[in-house]
């Protein structure tokens, strides 16, 4: 296949994951071809976190597989993979600079801790610690930390919760950039952020998917009567019947 043709880059086939008697991911089956980004959508507890945590081989699916690049991930392909948490472990007085050394040093990257500094824009501030960092800082420091080794696809757990409009901005350009030549694959509940940056769009509610497929895809399904503007939140509301409030995606009946 040539490059830069669309390929394979991650498959579900009827992933399901039980906690219990709570089922988070009830038979989830898509493909991803990549480079691009591909945004996962759903409420809260909709079963975002748990399909992570599975594709990055954290946990164990019930019952189900998936596919990292076109084949079963036996051994893991750490190299190629680059994961973004929601809660990054940020430790007491770490600067960034040696946050950055730290993660250069367990992928081996030499020059590592001036690439992720350079790409995260934070020269300026290596000197401070990670916990003193702004919220817009901290994500460009994860994020361009996540991608020091160069993997083909990153996951990213909602990377810009909590950011306000601007850093949200100045992120989301940082991810179209890394998008350009890899797959992220990115939880997110703002519908108006994932219209700006997905290239594919995942929607799942309850643990299950509602649909998959291209943005271009989804929101050309959407019937003319249902058009609002925004190409996103109206597919998502068609497909998942989840009411949008300011471009947050909650599920009926949620307190907000
Ligand atoms: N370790 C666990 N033990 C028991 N239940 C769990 C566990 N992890 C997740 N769940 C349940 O599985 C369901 C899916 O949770 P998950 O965190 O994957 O949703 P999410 O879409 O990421 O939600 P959010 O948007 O709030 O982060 C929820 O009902 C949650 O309570």
């Amino acid at each position: 296949m040539t490059e830069g043709q669309p390929r394979e880059i991650v498959a579900a086939v009827g992933l399901t994951k039980r906690f219990g008697d709570t089922v988070a991911l009830d038979d989830v089956s898509f493909v991803v071809e990549g480079p691009g980004l591909c945004a996962v959508l759903g409420p809260n507890g909709a079963g975002k976190t748990t399909l992570l945590d599975l594709l990055e081989g954290l946990a164990e699916p019930t019952r189900g597989a998936y596919r990292l690049f076109g084949k079963e991930p036996r051994p893991y392909p750490r190299r190629r993979v680059g994961v973004v948490m929601q809660k990054e472990a940020q430790i007491e007085r770490v600067t960034a600079r040696e946050y950055a050394e730290l993660f250069s040093a367990i992928y081996g990257v030499r020059g590592g801790p001036l690439r992720i500094l350079a790409r995260a824009r934070l020269e300026h501030r290596a000197e401070t610690a990670v916990t003193r960092l702004s919220g817009g800082e901290a994500a460009r420091l994860f994020i361009a930390t996540a991608v020091v080794h160069d993997p083909t696809l990153v996951f990213l757990d909602e990377p810009t919760a909590h950011l306000d409009p601007e850093n949200k901005r100045i992120v989301g350009e940082m991810l179209r950039e890394l998008a350009a030549e890899r797959t992220l694959f990115m939880t997110t509940h703002d519908l108006r952020e994932a219209d700006a940056l997905a290239d594919r769009l995942l929607f799942l509610v309850g643990g299950r998917v509602r649909a998959s497929g291209t943005k271009a895809e989804l929101v050309q399904a959407v019937p003319e009567a249902e058009r609002r503007g925004l190409g996103v939140e109206d597919a998502f509301f068609h497909f998942c019947a989840i009411e949008i409030r300011e471009g947050q995606a909650i599920g009926r009946g949620e307190a907000t």
